[in-house]
């Protein structure tokens, strides 16, 4: 079999053991743990990473190399045929252009599940009772402070924009307080899939729902997918929760809205511009605000990086990936 190796860019934190296990298919395992995009870059154009078949990276390693678009793809080494990315969103790789040059890549959705829906269901309890004026005022001695009556999840419509598996398991979550399901998806899902919920269309989603979560994937057709025509064709005082990518909303129209109280709240982990957050969401006392943490447990990032080595495995000794992006898979009736 000709020369397998396998690099690490960034680092692997709970699987440490299980990376150095891959020597046993792997030729050879580079690391690549920090350094700059021009270094990286150069280093390839070195050879320093000779042979390398498939190789591991991660939303964080992005601060290291920059995107993975046309420019990092065509320096890398010509014997890569496998990209096992650690993170369920991709959008810092160029997926079409690692098409082209007959790359395949992996992600990690599934593992990300249960983390990301309990943080959208924590943003949404605490939107519900706009829990950040009474954060506030009691560290500072004022007890209730201007404290208002919240709202109950009970009874109320929640709108799902992206029933994947993180919507999905917000759905399963949000029916245990109650709520009313609604979803929006680019198809609809078979019904044994849809547990109970009501598939509408977009307008219909925006008009009727009394919170809006947003669970669907960054791409140039989803990018600012809520605006200000949007935002004025929902309910007055909808609440807002976004956990999936800062750019599916315009800021700006979103502080608006925010302002006019046509939103009421709103709970975020994700911005336009990690890490700054627009000011007029800091200033504002009716966003509950969090810095990306959605994946953030001992439990799920384990899961994460262990999923990102399967791949690797099998990348290295069958030539094909086990969550292979769907946009380099033939096209699924509901995805
Ligand atoms: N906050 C965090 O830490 C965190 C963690 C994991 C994932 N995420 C983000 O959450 C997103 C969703 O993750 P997932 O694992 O559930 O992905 P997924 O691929 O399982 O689900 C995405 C869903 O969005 C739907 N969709 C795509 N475009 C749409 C459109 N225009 N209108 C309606 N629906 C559309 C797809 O059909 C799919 O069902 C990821 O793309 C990622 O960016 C954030």
């Amino acid at each position: 079999m000709a020369q397998r190796a396998a690099l690490l860019i960034g680092g692997v934190t709970h699987a440490q053991k299980e990376w150095k296990e891959s020597s046993q298919f792997a030729s050879q395992l580079y690391e690549y743990p920090d350094g700059t995009r021009e270094d990286f870059i150069s280093k390839c154009k070195q050879g320093v990473f000779k042979d390398v078949f498939a190789l591991y990276r991660s939303n964080d390693s992005n601060k290291i190399t920059g995107n993975f678009d046309a420019e990092l793809l065509d320096a890398l080494p010509k014997s890569l045929r496998f990209i096992c990315h650690n993170g369920a969103g991709y959008d810092n790789i160029d997926i079409p252009a690692c098409t082209q040059r007959g790359i395949l890549v992996s992600s990690t959705p599934i593992a990300v599940n249960d983390a990301t829906a309990d943080v959208a269901i924590f943003l949404m309890l605490g939107a519900l009772r706009n829990i950040t004026q009474v954060f506030d005022s009691v560290r500072q001695g004022k007890w209730r402070g201007n404290f208002q009556l919240g709202h109950d999840p009970k009874n109320k419509v929640l709108g799902i924009l992206g029933m994947g598996g993180i919507g999905s398991a917000v759905a399963h979550r949000a029916k245990a307080f109650g709520m009313r399901i609604q979803y929006h998806n680019r198809h609809q899902l078979p019904a044994e899939e849809e547990d109970g919920a009501k598939y509408v269309t977009f307008e219909e989603l925006l008009k009727t729902s009394d919170v809006l979560s947003l669970n669907l994937s960054l791409n140039s057709s989803t990018r600012h997918i809520i605006a200000k025509p949007q935002f004025d064709a929902m309910k007055d005082g909808v609440i807002i929760i976004n956990t999936a990518r800062g750019l599916l909303i315009d800021e700006a129209a979103l502080v608006d809205a925010l302002k006019s109280r046509k939103v009421w709240t709103a709970g975020l982990d994700v911005f336009e511009e990690e890490p700054k957050i627009h000011p007029g969401l800091l200033e504002a006392d009716n966003v509950v605000l969090l810095p990306h943490i959605g994946t953030g447990t001992f439990e799920t990032q384990r899961d994460m990086e262990l999923l990102v080595l399967d791949n690797l495995k099998s990348a290295i000794k069958e030539e094909k990936l086990l969550t292979q992006v769907p946009e380099q898979k033939k096209p699924k009736a509901h995805i």
